[in-house]
C-alpha cells in the first residue's frame, strides 16, 4: 500500500507551497564576477566582500578546535590526496575543481581527477578534459592537470584479461585435457559477469586504481596535491568494501591459475600448445596490488582526507551523516564538512528567500546537533548568482571556500 501523508502534514505542505514565491530581484546575493579575461582585480575585490559576508553567517569556531584552514592543507610538499564526495548535485565537482585551482595558484603542481562515471570536470573547467589522459588546464599559476577516467575503457582492459584467463577458449582447452572441474571453478568466480554488469563502486575502484597506475610513473611524480572528484555517496560506500572483495576474488583466480598451469605444463610440452595466460594473470595481479594500495590510501591519515560536501537541506545532511558514519567505520579520515549553497546574509530578503533562509538555518542547526557531524570543521560556501564555470570563476569560489 502506498504511504500517504497525514492530513496535518498535507496541510503544512500546502501552506508552504502557497508561500513559495519567486525570488525578488532586490534580494542580495554573492555576485560572481562576469568573465572578463585579465580582470582578476575585480574578481579579487568581489571575492573579498563575498568572503566577508559568508563568514558572517558561519558558526563560531569551537574552543580548542584544530586550525584546519587552507594553510594547513597547503603546507609541505609531500604528496597529499583530497577526496571530495557527497550526495549527487551538491557541488562536489565545483568544490573539487576550486580546491585544485587554489592549490595550483599556491605553488602546488596539482592533479584533479574525476572518478564519477558521469563526469563534469570538463563542464566545470569549461575545457575538454575527456579522453582518459592527463590534460593541462589553462590559467592557474602552477601546473594543473585534469584526468577524467573513462570507466568503460578501463573496465574493458580487465574484461579482456579475464576472458583470456577464464573465457571459453581456456575452458574448451582444459575440458579436452580432462581439467574441466578447474575450469568450472574459474567460471564460478563470475569475474566476467562482474565486469559485464559492474556493481556501483567497481568503476570507481578501477578508476582510482588507474590513477595509482599513472602515479607510479616517474613523469607524474611532480604532483604534490591530488584532488579526487568522486561519485555520489552510494558508489563511494560500495567502493570502500570493494578492494577486500576484489582482493579475495582475484586471489582465488590467481591461485587456481597456478594450479592449472602446473597441471597442464607437462601436457603442453608434449603437444606444444601454449595457453596465453601470463599476460592476463599479470594484469589481475597488478589490479589486485593497486586495489590494496587504494585501500591503504583511503585510510592513510598522513596523506589522505575525505571531505564531505553537502547543502543545507534535511535530506542532504541526513545522507552526509550516514556517509560520515560509514567512512568512520572504514577508518577513512574525515575532518571537514563543506556546506555549499548557503544563502548569503541579507537585510532585504524577499518572501521566497526568507522562507529558504529559515529552512537553511534549521538545517545548519541540525548539523550542530548531529553526533556524526558536529565535531567536523564546518566550512560554509555561499550560493552565488550564476553557474561556476571556468578557471576565474573557480578561483573566485576557491578563495571564498578554502580560506
Ligand atoms: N555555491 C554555488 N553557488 C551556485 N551554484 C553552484 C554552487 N555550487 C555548485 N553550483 C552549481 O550547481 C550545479 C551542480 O554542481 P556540481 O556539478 O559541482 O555538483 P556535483 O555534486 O559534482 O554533481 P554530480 O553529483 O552530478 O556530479 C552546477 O551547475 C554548479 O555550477
Amino acid at each position: 500500500m502506498l504511504a500517504t501523508a497525514s492530513p496535518h502534514l498535507q496541510a503544512a505542505a500546502a501552506r508552504r507551497l502557497s508561500l513559495a514565491v519567486p525570488v525578488n530581484q532586490g534580494c542580495s546575493s554573492v555576485r560572481l564576477p562576469r568573465r572578463r579575461p585579465g580582470r582578476y582585480a575585480s574578481v579579487r575585490a568581489a571575492s573579498a566582500s563575498a568572503s566577508a559576508s559568508a563568514s558572517a553567517a558561519a558558526p563560531p569556531a569551537k574552543e580548542g578546535a584544530e586550525d584546519l584552514g587552507f594553510q594547513e592543507m597547503s603546507s609541505g610538499t609531500r604528496r597529499r590526496y583530497y577526496m571530495l564526495g557527497g550526495k549527487g548535485g551538491v557541488g562536489k565537482t565545483s568544490c573539487a575543481a576550486s580546491l585544485a585551482v587554489r592549490f595550483a595558484n599556491n605553488g602546488h603542481p596539482t592533479l584533479v581527477v574525476s572518478t564519477d562515471p558521469a563526469h563534469s570536470l570538463s563542464d566545470s573547467f569549461a575545457q575538454d578534459l575527456s579522453g582518459g589522459t592527463l590534460v593541462q588546464v589553462d590559467g592557474p599559476d602552477s601546473p594543473l592537470f585534469a584526468l577524467e577516467i573513462n570507466p568503460e575503457k578501463a573496465r574493458e582492459e580487465f574484461r579482456t584479461a579475464n576472458q583470456k584467463n577464464g573465457g571459453t577458449g581456456v575452458k574448451d582447452f582444459m575440458d579436452s585435457m580432462g581439467l574441466g572441474v578447474l575450469a568450472e571453478q574459474l567460471g564460478e568466480l563470475k569475474l566476467g559477469e562482474l565486469l559485464d554488469t559492474p556493481p556501483p563502486g567497481l568503476d570507481e575502484a578501477i578508476a582510482i586504481s588507474k590513477v595509482m597506475q599513472f602515479l607510479e610513473a616517474q613523469e607524474y611524480s611532480m604532483f604534490s596535491r591530488i584532488v579526487f572528484d568522486t561519485a555520489p555517496t552510494g558508489h563511494t560506500l560500495r567502493l570502500l568494501s570493494l578492494p577486500d572483495f576484489l582482493d579475495a576474488s582475484i586471489g582465488k583466480i590467481l591461485k587456481l591459475r597456478s594450479q592449472i598451469a602446473s597441471a597442464t605444463s607437462a601436457i603442453k610440452s608434449v603437444f606444444g600448445q601454449e595457453v596465453q595466460q601470463q599476460d592476463a594473470a599479470n594484469k589481475l595481479e597488478q589490479l589486485r596490488e593497486r586495489m590494496l594500495k587504494v585501500r591503504e590510501l583511503f585510510r592513510d591519515t598522513e596523506s589522505t582526507e575525505f571531505i564531505i560536501v553537502t547543502i543545507p537541506t534535511v535530506m542532504a545532511i541526513s545522507e552526509s551523516s550516514r556517509l560520515h558514519s560509514s567512512l568512520q567505520k572504514e577508518s577513512v579520515p574525515v575532518r571537514r564538512l563543506i556546506v555549499n549553497q548557503v544563502l548569503p546574509p541579507s537585510t532585504s530578503d524577499c518572501k521566497f528567500c526568507a522562507i529558504k533562509r529559515k529552512d537553511q538555518t534549521r538545517a545548519l542547526d541540525m548539523i550542530r546537533s548531529d553526533p556524526e557531524l558536529m565535531d567536523l570543521n564546518i566550512i560554509q560556501a555561499p550560493l552565488v548568482d550564476m553557474e561556476i564555470r571556468g578557471v576565474p570563476a573557480l578561483k573566485f569560489l576557491g578563495d571564498i571556500v578554502w580560506k
